[in-house]
């Protein structure tokens, strides 16, 4: 028999269950489910990933809906399960879903939501953060410090890449790459190259802009330009930065053959999914080219790292932390609640994933409705008209 799993309860006679299987920071998102009838269960479980097995036995008999992890797999069993328990409802604490089957939860009739908009540009900054302390050196210099290895200013000491005038590359410039790439362009005077599936027109006029008014000051403009292949990007920039949502098309989009495209002294910063990169090629690719340096903020089997890559000096490496400011955290936690309570309600999904301020003002009752919810469309869903 399965062991029993810890939880939290509030409002332990609300009408609807919903459960969430971690503690999520904040508190609003909790009151958001009380004041709609909800029993809210938190799962206080210590163990970071729960299982299959965890999780079916959280959702019990009869649950409404659950809010769950993006490490946790969401697939056939627990949306049998979920549905079994008279559930129509699971969002992810995060803006990407490749943890999730969605034909899975359609089979079943489970909506999806996910949290994006909220997490754009707190992730767009630990790109640009990671992008900084690789060209610069940060870690290995704050080691050196560290060690007491330090004796005085060199000519040679961790000398490292300027930005400015030098090309970023941005591959997926959707929400985070495009507020990735206006920071490194306008903080840094950066020219970009980017590659999308479609065209960010928006991304473009704001170049377009500051390039005008660099002029129009005497300075250097800025430029753009949509490559019209990966490669393109990887033989141009000088620091690239991944972006795009991870699948089929997008698993090893970086590989050895595309780490040797890049220049021998380009940085490639990695904020989006680790399997967009083949990290046993990247760690071959870091130790014949030292001044090849990386940032990295997602692995390809987390939370463990390829043999190799740990003792590489020309690698940043954080633990997937690129959306954990704390305005960010609770907004993600509010959005994963509201999906579920929208569609426990019988509210319609908001009609733009990219406008969810309303749904984050604290001084105001959120919309009646589901901020975002990536099956409305197969579902049938009813759409609010803002
Ligand atoms: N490290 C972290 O903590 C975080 C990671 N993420 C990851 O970042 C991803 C992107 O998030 P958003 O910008 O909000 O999503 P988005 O949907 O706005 O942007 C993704 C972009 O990737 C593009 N794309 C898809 N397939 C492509 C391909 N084969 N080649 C080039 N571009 C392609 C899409 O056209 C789109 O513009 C999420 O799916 C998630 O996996 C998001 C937030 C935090
Ligand atoms: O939202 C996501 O997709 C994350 O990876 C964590 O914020």
């Amino acid at each position: 028999m399965a062991k029993p799993i810890s939880i939290e309860v509030y409002n332990p006679n609300g009408k609807y269950r919903v459960v969430s299987t971690k503690s999520m920071p904040g508190t609003r998102w909790i009151n958001l489910l009380i004041e709609q009838d909800c029993r809210v269960e938190i799962c206080t479980q210590q163990k970071t990933i729960l299982s299959v097995e965890d999780i079916i036995a959280l959702i019990g008999d009869k649950c409404d809906g659950v809010i769950g992890q993006l490490t946790e797999d969401w697939g056939e069993t627990l949306f049998a399960a979920l549905s079994r328990a008279g559930g129509k409802a699971f969002s992810n604490m995060a803006v990407g879903y490749n943890n999730v089957d969605v034909n899975a939860a359609n089979k079943h009739g489970v909506a999806v939501g996910n949290t994006p908009g909220v997490l754009t540009e707190t992730t767009a900054e630990l790109a640009a953060s990671l992008s900084l302390a690789a060209a610069r050196r940060i870690v290995e210099a704050d080691q050196f410090m560290r060690a007491g290895l330090y004796d005085g200013w060199l000519p040679h000491l961790f000398v490292g890449n300027l930005l400015k005038g030098q090309t970023v590359g941005v591959i997926g410039a959707g929400r985070i790459g495009s507020a990735y790439a206006r920071m490194m362009v306008e903080g840094f005077k950066m020219n970009l190259i980017y590659y999308d599936l479609y065209q960010s027109t928006r991304l473009e006029k704001f170049v377009t802009a500051y390039g005008e008014f660099l002029k129009a000051n005497g300075e250097q403009p800025v430029t753009w330009k949509r490559a019209a292949s990966m490669d393109e990007v990887l033989r141009e920039a000088d620091v690239i930065s991944l972006h795009p949502i991870l699948d089929k098309t997008t698993y090893h989009l970086i590989n050895k053959e595309s780490l040797a495209t890049m220049k021998k002294e380009a940085i490639l910063v990695n904020c989006s999914r680790g399997p967009v990169v083949d990290e046993v090629a990247l760690v071959e690719h870091l130790k014949q080219n030292p001044m090849f340096r990386v940032g990295l903020d997602v692995f390809e089997d987390e939370p463990y790292m390829k043999p190799g890559l740990a003792d590489m000096k020309n690698a940043v490496v954080v633990p997937h932390i690129a959306s954990a400011s704390k305005w960010t955290r609770e907004g993600m936690a509010t959005l994963a609640a509201l999906n579920v309570l929208g569609k426990i309600k019988g509210y319609p999904v908001w009609g733009d994933p990219n406008g969810v301020a309303p749904f984050l003002n604290e001084n105001a009752p959120p919309p009646a409705a589901s901020p975002s919810i990536v099956n409305a469309k197969a579902l049938g869903l009813p759409v609010s008209k803002l």
